[in-house]
């Protein structure tokens, strides 16, 4: 009942060849694919068995490649040198969001790093070698489409797991679907219409690539952003305070790049984790220290004090270290307005890039349409959490603690009236 069709803007699809309708839900399967042309990790296992040659390439090239999600929410912790912006052609905008170009490099280079990991190990592999080597007839490139193919082709199946799937393959997405897959008692893999589905002759089938995905990922993998698509989080660099002078021993002690992370709640507000906010808002005065310690070996440490307690090892958990102090909600307000300062600026940062893209007429319309897409969705989540914040800081600056603490810091110092009577 289906069959391949150009799909305006989508490449191709799957059409209805006849009206479909599964009102009463007996309507038979729309496509039924043989396990055999299932490419799974069972399948892989199973060809392995198979091919003497391919089992050797799994063994010493298999099994090593992260099938994690894209890298997006990595790449400020992993930026460096644009090195394999040659080997794409430069993109030629400055991408959907100021966080997309450095995701966009991370990318790439966890490919090559990939790809000469297999080009060495299959070095000792005569058969592979020969294929990898002559007239360098599988190169990089070849590898970064290749990925971009997996990533956007395969499938989450629910007993096989991530798998390529021919022909299903040509279902694009949309939010509600018209159609699901599973698989059958003989592994096979079927494409159903959903229940009280109506499909007109010539209409796209759909199924859903994922509503959990977010805007980010929807764009990373698939090249497109589905209108009812949620930015689901937001990763955001945070940067110490210029004029902290225990900024360097906060950095070393907390470890990774500090980040400030927004997450939508899809049905409530939006919530924050910024561990290293809290840390950077506390102050020798406040009762922050930090030691050299020597060890008899000679060899030394850097050990943070709170209260005079160690507290080095709950550098990303200072939050709940500070919870009991008098002046906790003041170190909440100071932490509450450094997160409004890297939300302002985000905001910022979009609104002109927001200009400068809206400018760019050497961009495809689906190029266009998809950035300004994600930049909408990233808006839409930053000004929710703005508004939280804001409520929070207003909350905060009426307790009684906030309140008397900004009395005494108001107040004029008694060296401040010493120095005025001796003037
Ligand atoms: C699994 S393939 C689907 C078949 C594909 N259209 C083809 O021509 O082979 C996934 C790709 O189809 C396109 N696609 C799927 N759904 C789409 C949608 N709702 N809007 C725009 N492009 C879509 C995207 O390019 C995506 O990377």
């Amino acid at each position: 009942g289906v069959d391949v069709a150009d799909v305006d803007g989508r490449g191709l699809g799957l059409v209805a060849e006849k009206d479909l309708n599964n009102e009463s839900n007996n309507l038979p399967a729309l496509l039924t694919i043989p396990k055999e042309l299932i490419l799974s990790a069972t399948g892989i296992e199973a060809y392995a068995k198979e091919n003497k040659d391919f089992r050797q390439l799994l063994d010493v090239a298999g099994h090593q490649v992260a099938h994690s999600k894209p890298l997006l929410v990595d790449s400020w912790v992993n930026r460096g040198q644009h090195s394999l912006d040659s080997i794409l052609q430069a993109p030629p905008f400055a991408g959907p969001s100021p966080d997309f170009v450095p995701a966009v490099s991370a990318k790439l280079r966890a490919l090559e790093r990939e790809f000469n990991h297999i080009r060495d190990t299959t070095r000792e592999l005569p058969r592979w070698n020969a294929l990898l080597e002559i007239d360098e007839a599988v190169t990089l490139s070849d590898w970064i489409l290749l990925d971009a193919l997996y990533r956007s082709r395969s499938l989450a199946l629910p007993k096989s797991g991530e798998s390529m799937v021919p022909c299903l393959d040509l279902c694009n997405h949309s939010t509600p679907a018209t159609a699901f897959f599973e698989e059958n008692a003989e592994d096979e893999v079927v494409l159903f219409l959903h229940k009280g589905a109506n499909v007109l002759k010539q209409d796209e089938v759909t199924i859903d690539y994922g509503h959990d995905k977010s805007a980010a990922e929807m764009l990373f993998s698939y090249g497109f952003i589905d209108s009812t698509s949620t930015a689901k989080s937001i990763v955001l660099p945070v940067e110490s305070m210029d004029d902290d002078p225990l900024a360097k021993a906060k950095l070393y002690i907390f470890g990774p790049a500090p980040t400030l992370k927004i997450i939508d709640n899809d049905n409530e507000a939006p919530y924050w984790d910024a561990p290293f906010v809290h840390l950077m808002c506390l102050n020798d005065e406040d009762g922050l220290h930090f030691k050299v310690l020597r060890e008899t070996d000679g060899s030394q440490h850097l050990r943070m004090f709170w209260q005079d307690i160690d507290i080095t090892g709950e550098a990303g958990n200072i939050e709940s270290v500070i919870k009991g102090h008098d002046l906790y909600h003041v170190f909440r307000l100071r932490a509450v307005a450094v997160v409004l300062g890297v939300v302002q600026q985000q905001l910022e940062a979009l609104a002109a890039s927001d200009e400068e893209n809206g400018s760019n007429e050497s961009l495809s319309p689906h190029i266009g349409r998809a950035i300004s897409q994600f930049r909408a969705a990233e808006k839409n989540l930053l000004e929710r959490a703005f508004q939280i914040l804001e409520r929070e800081k207003n909350q905060l600056l009426e307790t009684d603690s906030v309140t008397a603490y900004l009395a005494t810091m108001n107040a004029p110092q008694q060296n401040d009236i010493d120095n005025e009577d001796f003037a």
